[in-house]
Order: structure tokens, then C-alpha cells, then sequence
């Protein structure tokens, strides 16, 4: 573990995991993932959170070189999933004197998970806006429901004015990797949290109240620098406001022929001036990817393959991501295929019209098979219209 200073008196504990293959059963994550635990020494000792039990060993080392023969007296639960509870059990046990912090949510949920010995008498259950001294350092609560489960709470240390985030400002990615912050956050934050906008908007502006030096995520880097440009991408975020100008061509295609078209079209929209094109094969690229991008751009171009009278599988799955994530606020076109009845567009057009704020431009490129030179002047006209 590369050594990650916080300050003086408050140390990281977590650990980097590399060889889980699929992050909740479903996302890759093709450089790991860190499961983020601190402790804060004072004249109390408080542990925020614990990890993955697929790294338990090496948390536990990493918290007992840090206390040095000392023990805990809180262990505070920001969020009960597994991948930051799962140790909570051998914590409660290796330390019975220790309270546990959490709120009233929190103690209902966690018989369901665990079966820690005189919990009630262990509970300190925390408010909105209530505070626990350890000394020195002075923990605030502010309760997160649904960011993004319903006992989600975040805790600001008032003398180093550090915020713990829970999963908010999470990221995708072993500590030990440099790579650039906002691409796999923003993958993060929209296959997960992207359907609870306006509770992340709601701790946005309890956030806003507060003077913040520091962020420590559940997952992924601590932020210590420039704290205005990650809370600025997720106000942007979960607004639903498109961050970047530039069209997404999402594809579903059985034989390669829906393909081709969403590669021309690409083609025209680039000549045409377009400032940012992507396009995704929905049945080979990464579906957390080609959500992120749906949320990242302006206007999103669905083109799909007819299937059994309705839609090739992996554009329903792609549709049912957008819809789960509370799709809106975007402009949408369509090409379909077809061998004998296309009816692709229909069925997208039905899927979509129940998005939010959304604005469809015409017109449907209809393929009978083989792109045409007729489908390439309606892509032309297509390609205008996204573009005035
Ligand atoms: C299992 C299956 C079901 C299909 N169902 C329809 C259909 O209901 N209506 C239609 O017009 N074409 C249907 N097709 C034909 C394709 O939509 C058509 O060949 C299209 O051009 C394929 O585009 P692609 O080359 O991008 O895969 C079906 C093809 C397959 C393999």
C-alpha cells in the first residue's frame, strides 16, 4: 500500500483490492478499487467505517500499527454495504468496550448483517447536526439518505475540517493508480448513485454550510486540493446537466450492417463540425461506460437493430440502465434496421418518451439492411438538426 498521509492525528487504514473481478457483481474495474478506512487518534480513538472482508487482514494490521497498543472507543458506520461494513462483526469483537456510532437506521439494519453482543447498550445513536468530541477533533454529523442507501450518513471533523464522505466522491480505481480522477468517478457515481440526484443535491447544500479542507471518500483518492471543481462535477452530476457538449452514438447491431451506419453517421457529425463525437457497441463495450458517457454529453443518438418485432437485447438493457438512472434532460435521435418490418425506432420512441425533460429530433434514419445512399441524406438531415 502506497503510505497516504491525511494529517497528523488522522491515518488511513484501507486497503487497495486488484483482483476482484467484477465490482458489485457487475462493473469491471480494470485498475482495482480501494475500500477507504481511517482512524482518528485522540484522546478517544475513532475508526470511520470498516472494509471489504476480502482485505479484513490486511485493515486490521494497518489499524493496529497505527494504535499501537492503544484501543478503540468508536467505531463509526457511515454506511452498512458490505464492501465498508463486512468487518464490522471481528471489530465489534476484537475491541467489546467500543461504541458503535451510527443513526436510528443504521441499528435497525445491522441485526440483518450481524449479531453483535449487547448492541443496544453498545449504540450511540446520532441526529442530524450532532457532534461526539474525542478530544481535540470534534465529529458532525449530517445524514445522507438514499446517496445511496436510506442509513447513509456523512461526518465533518470540525478542527481539520475534513469530511467523510461515504460513498459521495467515490471512484473507481486502486489507490496506487494515477490516472485521471473524473472518469472513473463519474462511472462510479452515475451506475450508482446516479438515480438519487436530488438526495446528493440535498447534501450538496448541507456541504455548501460548511468550510471543507479536505474530502476522504469511502473509495478512491483523498481529496485535499481544488475541493471546487469535484464538488462542482457533482452538482453538475446530479442536476442531470449534461457536462460536455458532444453526441454519444449508442448501437445495437446483430450483424455489423446498424454498426456501419452509426460509424457513418459519426463521420457526417465530424464534417459537419461536431465538436465531440463517441460511439459505443453496446454489444462488446463496457455498459457502465456507455451509461457515463449517456450522462456526460448533450445529446445521445440510439441506433438499433430490429429484433423479433422489438429490440436487439443489449439497447433494451442500455435503456432500462438510462431509465433506472433517471435519464433527462438530453436531446435524442434514432436510426433502426430492418430486413422486413423495422419497428426499432417505435419501440425506442416507447421506451423513451417516459424520460424526463427530454427533446427527440427527427428525423428516423430506417435502414432496410444495408445502408443507402438515401439513408445517407437523411443522416445528412439528422445531423443538421442535432447540430443548429
Ligand atoms: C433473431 C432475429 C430476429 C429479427 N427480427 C426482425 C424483425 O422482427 N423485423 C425485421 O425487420 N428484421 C428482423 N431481423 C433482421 C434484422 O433486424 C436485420 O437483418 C438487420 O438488418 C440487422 O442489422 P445488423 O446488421 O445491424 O445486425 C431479425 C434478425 C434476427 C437475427
Amino acid at each position: 500500500m502506497k503510505d497516504i498521509v491525511i494529517t497528523d492525528a488522522i491515518k488511513y487504514i484501507g486497503a487497495d483490492d486488484k483482483d476482484l473481478d467484477l465490482f458489485e457483481s457487475q462493473y469491471v474495474i480494470p485498475n482495482g478499487v480501494s475500500y477507504n478506512s481511517y482512524v482518528i487518534l485522540d484522546e478517544k480513538v475513532a475508526v470511520m467505517d470498516t472494509i471489504d472482508q476480502r482485505r479484513t487482514d490486511e485493515w486490521l494490521a494497518n489499524l493496529e500499527r497505527e494504535l499501537d497498543g492503544r484501543n478503540v472507543d468508536y467505531i463509526v458506520v457511515s454506511h452498512l454495504e458490505p464492501d465498508h461494513a463486512a468487518s464490522l462483526q471481528v471489530l465489534a469483537e476484537k475491541y467489546p468496550e467500543a461504541k458503535l456510532i451510527g443513526n436510528a437506521k443504521t441499528f435497525n439494519m445491522i441485526p440483518q448483517f450481524f449479531s453483535i453482543d449487547n448492541l443496544a447498550d453498545r449504540s450511540v445513536t446520532v441526529k442530524e447536526g450532532d457532534t461526539v468530541s474525542l478530544g481535540k477533533h470534534t465529529l458532525q454529523f449530517f445524514m445522507a439518505p438514499m446517496v445511496h442507501w436510506p442509513e447513509v450518513m456523512v461526518a465533518y471533523e470540525q478542527s481539520e475540517k475534513i469530511l467523510f464522505s461515504a460513498d459521495g466522491f467515490g471512484k473507481f480505481g486502486a489507490l496506487d493508480v494515477d490516472e485521471d480522477w473524473a472518469c472513473e468517478a463519474r462511472r462510479y457515481y452515475f451506475n450508482i448513485v446516479g438515480k438519487y440526484g436530488m438526495q446528493v443535491q440535498a447534501l450538496l447544500k448541507k456541504a455548501a454550510g460548511l468550510d471543507i479542507q479536505m474530502i476522504c471518500p469511502l473509495h478512491g483518492p483523498i481529496l485535499k486540493e481544488n475541493l471546487g471543481y469535484y464538488i462542482g462535477l457533482y452538482d453538475t452530476w446530479s442536476k442531470y446537466e449534461p457536462e460536455d457538449e458532444g453526441i454519444v452514438i449508442a448501437y445495437a447491431s446483430i450483424h455489423g450492417n446498424t454498426g456501419k451506419a452509426a460509424k457513418k453517421f459519426a463521420e457526417i457529425l465530424e464534417a459537419k463540425g461536431a465538436k465531440k463525437v463517441v460511439v459505443t457497441d453496446l454489444s462488446r463495450d463496457d455498459m457502465a461506460e456507455a451509461v457515463e458517457d449517456a450522462f456526460r454529453y448533450d445529446t445521445l443518438v440510439l441506433a438499433c437493430a430490429t429484433y423479433d418485432g422489438g429490440l436487439f437485447p443489449c439497447m433494451e438493457d442500455f435503456l432500462h440502465h438510462l431509465k433506472a438512472k433517471n435519464y433527462q434532460k438530453r436531446k435524442i435521435a434514432f436510426m433502426e434496421n430492418g430486413s422486413w418490418a423495422p419497428t426499432a425506432a417505435k419501440n425506442m420512441k416507447a421506451i423513451v418518451e417516459n424520460f424526463k425533460n427530454v427533446e427527440l429530433v427527427d428525423p428516423v434514419v430506417t435502414i432496410k439492411s444495408t445502408m443507402k445512399e438515401e439513408n445517407v441524406k437523411t443522416m445528412e438531415e439528422l445531423a443538421d438538426n442535432l447540430l443548429a
